[in-house]
């Protein structure tokens, strides 16, 4: 069975367990994503263990955010670990993300526009005023069209950035919460039906699958429901 379109989150604390993770969920998910608590506590290594024998796509989450040059650097930096998708900050601007884009021919470049766990609130108090889809709408226009072929954005905004964007690009939405499962510090979230119903391309799914007590069957069951809602809309996974 082709695996869903998940990347699962290995937000762990060590290599062992993130590792354990990945051989767990990687029959079922295309993914696994290594983020800034695996990569400075371990660096580089870290993708090799993560990736392991199954072949599995690695989604190298690093959020990069700095000028041109130094983004530029640090993305040739990690070109040997061949991530399939790097992370950038969007607000880091045209210039920024065209460098990322240059410097990693290989890899697809997406283009965070603002963080699921920001409110509507909190985006008033950081100064990006009105409907937080206005903002990712315009950040993501900007990103695309510095080359962007990937953006990440919160399942409630996909319909608004794919009708800004138009088709071919790769829509990430993390933000994923099951039916029933805690939010916690996520802010604007949907299921993962839901996400994907409304266009969402890859699901990024943490905690729901890594604090359950079994992250396999976990993972399999929401790619099941995946597989029931793509049969549902006629949309291939
Ligand atoms: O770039 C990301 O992956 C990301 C962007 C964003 O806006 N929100 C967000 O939660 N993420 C990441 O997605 C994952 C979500 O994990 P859970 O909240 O545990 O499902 C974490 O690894 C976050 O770093």
């Amino acid at each position: 069975m082709t695996p869903a379109p998940i990347a699962v989150a290995l937000d762990a604390p060590d290599l062992e367990t993130a590792a354990h993770w990945a051989s767990l969920v990687t029959p079922h998910v295309s993914t696994v994503k290594v983020g800034l608590e695996l990569y400075l506590r371990y660096g580089p290594d870290v993708i090799a263990s993560v990736r392991g024998a199954s072949g599995v796509q690695v989604f190298l989450d690093l959020k990069l955010h700095d000028i041109p040059n130094t983004v530029a650097g640090a993305a040739r930096a990690v070109a040997r670990l061949k991530p399939a998708i790097l992370t950038v900050h969007a607000a880091g601007g045209p210039s920024m993300i065209r460098a990322a884009v240059d410097a990693l021919p290989g890899t697809r470049i997406a283009a965070v526009t603002l963080l699921t766990s920001l409110s509507e609130a909190d985006l008033e108090r950081v100064g990006v005023n009105g409907p937080s889809e206005d903002a990712v709408r315009r950040l993501a226009a900007v990103a695309v069209g510095a080359g962007a072929q990937a953006l990440v954005c919160s399942p409630r905004e996909l319909a608004a950035v794919r009708a800004e964007v138009g088709p071919g690009i790769v829509l990430i939405t993390p933000g994923v919460r099951p039916a029933g499962s805690a939010v916690q510090d996520q802010a604007r979230v949907a299921t993962p039906e839901q996400a994907f119903a409304d266009g969402a391309d890859l699901l990024v799914i943490g905690r729901p699958i890594t604090g359950s007590p079994d992250p396999g069957a976990t993972a399999a069951g929401i790619a099941a429901a995946l597989r029931r809602a793509s049969a549902a809309a006629g949309r291939p996974l």
